[in-house]
């Protein structure tokens, strides 16, 4: 039986700024009036109640009958495609790409023909391991993939953060990436290598090695997609209008420098901000900040590609940039998100095979398994061969042919005709002048299921990167494959990696092995060929040693409390901003806190919703009497805490010192602590961050 009604007859309700219409259960109803769309079903039928199934009576069963709640659960129940099978979790945005200067004496490609033309792209950065859901500070490689909108259709360079891979065959592609996703019985561990299927692969793939030792390194966890480079990694070839060819790699420097952070600060960001990368980019580009990269082009002929170390064709190596100096040819400028995250950077397909007349393949094994690959994935993830329908994949030049029907076909041919040769009209017709022509590459040889010869050195490169690095950026890597070696169950797989790992270097294999508990040394692995150490360190592969020597597009957390002195922040603030830079302030409570001049500071973050992991440097401005209390807050000492022991600058007021104290940081210990109560005390904080880390302070942290 009904109960009782004990509500008023007022059928209007008013929550704070909002009037809403309440309905007979207590519910709220906003309801069209004036200019405001009517809701309605996805056949464009109005809809009067949104809130409410079609029922018998008001307690009775729901009618199949409501169509209106049929159609919206049906949608609903089918919201989700499948994800990516890598790189399932990305970022996109829009904007465009200037060539510098005519490129016509290499390639034909109508992208590289004038200087100052300007091509429409999207970009989508990727982990690779994790799902869609995970986070986005995993040690991984990032993908950096960009689909030009060219005017002879759509080229997409699908590239990664690292110049080489870990395999040198396509046929190998589905073993790295089943032993790096979660172990299939338990379906853990989530976005992460650190665990014996990983390593127990590679500890068998020995071409793997180099690869390694970039995925150790700081490149795998940066500290935003803006602050990374690109690789094409495949040497390509550019094409020109006589038929010549002259190889290429490709490679995207950002404009802003190169950064990363350190392990710990990740770990912790992943907790604080699992969306930390996507924010980022959120936030430049959103408030005009675009990010920038260079394309530079590694070109070279066949005489160059005989006399490399190294086959040209062997995508676990890269050609170094002393050896061949890359040369900028363009800018890429993000700047614009999509104005639908599913719409565009879902539904956004690469595919490697999508190259414009003037760019064509090599040899390289693993593209050319690759150029199968996407266009097959795609048909299963976006469920149609229509996808080029989808307006994030068409192209914006013309384009007409005779595809049509199938799932989803929204376009399709108007009229008679839906064949070639034909004679019932002009077109369209194929095209011997502009059409793509594939480069008449000479090729014989016996049908064989070999790896060449050439592709068989597995350590030089790898001990080469490990030597261009700082000491401070090697510690990284030793610390990286202890970290990841000590997840793995099985102590034989740590044994053959250290095995391994003293074929690259023996310091770096003792080191690891001494940090993993490992007393005897194994056998250095047996080499394919002996590796080289005649290789010079290539200072162009350290992060460290090419810095930006700028703050720009970084950003500040300023932590204050009442009584703090505004004058001060506001001064910290300008400098900041006219370094490029941005300042975020945390504050005991996300309101904000009234300042020692009676002003009123607006605060960002609450102190445990904006720890300094999240910032690139820090600022505390704190009156004394505010000091002292947070110093009884553990999340204000670990702001301080961490901010210290990841190497940040920290700009401080003189009422901090109670805080910094029972944080357990010495302010006079190293230059990264700059007391802040002068003007230029303000610019010396400024030009202290353009460092961006204090890197001799981490051996006295020792994290
Ligand atoms: C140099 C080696 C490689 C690089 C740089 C690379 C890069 C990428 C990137 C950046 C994406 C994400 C594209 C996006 O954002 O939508 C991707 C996806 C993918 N890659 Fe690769 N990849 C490599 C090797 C391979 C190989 C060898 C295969 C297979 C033979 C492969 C198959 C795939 C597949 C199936 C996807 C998912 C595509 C989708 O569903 O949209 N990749 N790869």
């Amino acid at each position: 039986m009904a109960k009782r009604s004990r509500q008023s007859t007022d059928r209007s309700a008013t929550i704070h700024d909002q009037k809403l219409v309440r309905g007979n259960g207590g519910e709220l109803h906003q309801i069209a009036g004036g200019d405001t769309e009517v809701l309605t079903t996805a056949q464009g039928g109005p809809v009067a109640d949104d809130q409410n199934t079609l029922k018998v009576g008001q307690r009775g069963p729901t009618l199949i009958e409501d169509f209106h709640f049929r159609e919206k659960i049906f949608h609903f129940d089918h919201e989700r495609i499948p994800e990516r099978v890598v790189h399932a979790r990305g970022y996109g945005a829009h904007g465009f790409f200037e060539t510098y200067e005519s490129l016509a004496a290499y390639t034909r490609a109508d992208i590289f023909q004038r200087a100052g033309e300007r091509t429409p792209v999207f970009v989508r950065f990727s982990t690779v391991a994790g799902s869609k859901g995970s986070f986005d500070l995993a040690r991984d490689v990032r993908g950096f993939a960009v689909k030009f909108y060219t005017k002879e259709g759509n080229w997409d360079l699908v590239g990664n953060n690292i110049p080489v891979f870990f395999i040198q065959d396509a046929i190998k592609f589905p073993d790295v990436i089943h032993s790096v996703k979660p172990e299939p019985d338990r379906a853990f561990p989530q976005a992460q290598s650190a665990h014996d299927n990983f390593w127990d692969f590679i500890s068998l793939t020995p071409e793997s090695m180099h690869m390694v030792m970039w995925v150790m390194s700081d490149r795998a966890i940066p500290r935003s997609f803006r602050f990374m480079q690109g690789f094409g990694v495949h040497t390509f070839r550019l094409v020109n209008a006589k038929n010549e060819s002259t190889f290429v790699k490709f490679i995207w420097k950002p404009k802003l420098g190169m950064q990363s952070v350190v392990w710990n600060e990740a770990v912790k960001i992943n907790g604080a901000d699992p969306d930390f990368h996507r924010r980022d980019l959120w936030n430049a580009i959103s408030s005009g900040d675009f990010p920038e990269w260079e394309l530079n082009l590694q070109l070279f002929d066949q005489d160059f590609a005989d006399s490399f170390d190294f086959d040209v064709l062997d995508p676990t190596k890269l050609i170094p940039e002393e050896v061949l100096p890359p040369v900028p040819v363009g800018r890429l400028v993000l700047d614009r998100m999509p104005d639908n995250f599913f719409a565009e950077t879902e539904q956004v397909a690469f595919m490697t095979q999508n190259v414009p007349p003037g760019i064509d393949f090599s040899n390289d094994p693993l593209l050319q398994g690759r150029n199968f690959s996407y266009l097959d994935t795609q048909l299963k993830r976006l469920g149609s061969p229509n996808f080029t329908h989808i307006p994030i994949n068409a192209p914006k030049c013309p384009f007409h042919h005779f595809q049509q029907d199938g799932h989803m076909a929204m376009r399709n041919p108007v009229g008679r005709v839906n064949y070639q040769p034909n004679s019932w009209g002009d077109g369209p017709r194929e095209s011997p002048v502009k059409g793509f022509p594939t480069f008449a590459n000479p090729e014989e040889g016996q049908k064989v299921r070999l790896r060449p010869e050439s592709f068989a050195d597995h350590y030089s490169q790898a001990r080469q990167f490990f030597i261009s690095q700082t000491a401070t950026e090697q510690r990284h890597i030793v610390m990286a494959l202890t970290f990841e070696l000590s997840k793995c169950e099985n102590p034989v797989i740590r044994e053959r990696m250290i095995a391994h790992l003293l074929n690259i270097d023996e310091t770096l294999g003792s080191a690891v092995a001494d940090k993993l508990g490992i007393t005897k040394l194994p056998k250095p692995a047996d080499a394919a060929v002996p590796p080289r150490d005649d290789l010079l360190p290539s200072p162009a592969l350290s992060i460290i040693e090419n810095g930006p020597e700028s703050f720009a597009g970084r950003k500040v957390g300023v932590l204050v409390s009442p009584g703090a002195d505004a004058a001060l922040l506001k001064r910290l603030q300008s400098a900041i901003e006219k370094e490029g830079a941005v300042m975020e302030v945390v504050a005991p409570k996300v309101g904000g806190v009234e300042a020692a001049d009676g002003s009123w500071i607006e605060a960002k973050h609450m102190i445990d919703g904006g720890p300094s992991v999240l910032f690139d440097a820090v600022g505390l401005i704190l009156s004394e009497e505010g000091a002292e209390r947070l110093a009884g807050e553990a999340a204000a000492r670990d702001f301080v805490a961490d901010a210290f022991a990841h190497c940040k600058f920290i700009g401080f007021s003189d009422g901090a010192l109670p805080l910094l104290e029972r944080a357990g940081v010495d302010p006079k210990v190293d230059e990264g602590f700059i007391g802040l109560d002068s003007p230029k005390s303000v610019a010396k904080f400024i030009e202290s961050c353009r460092r961006l880390r204090l890197w001799s302070r981490e051996m006295a942290v020792q994290l």
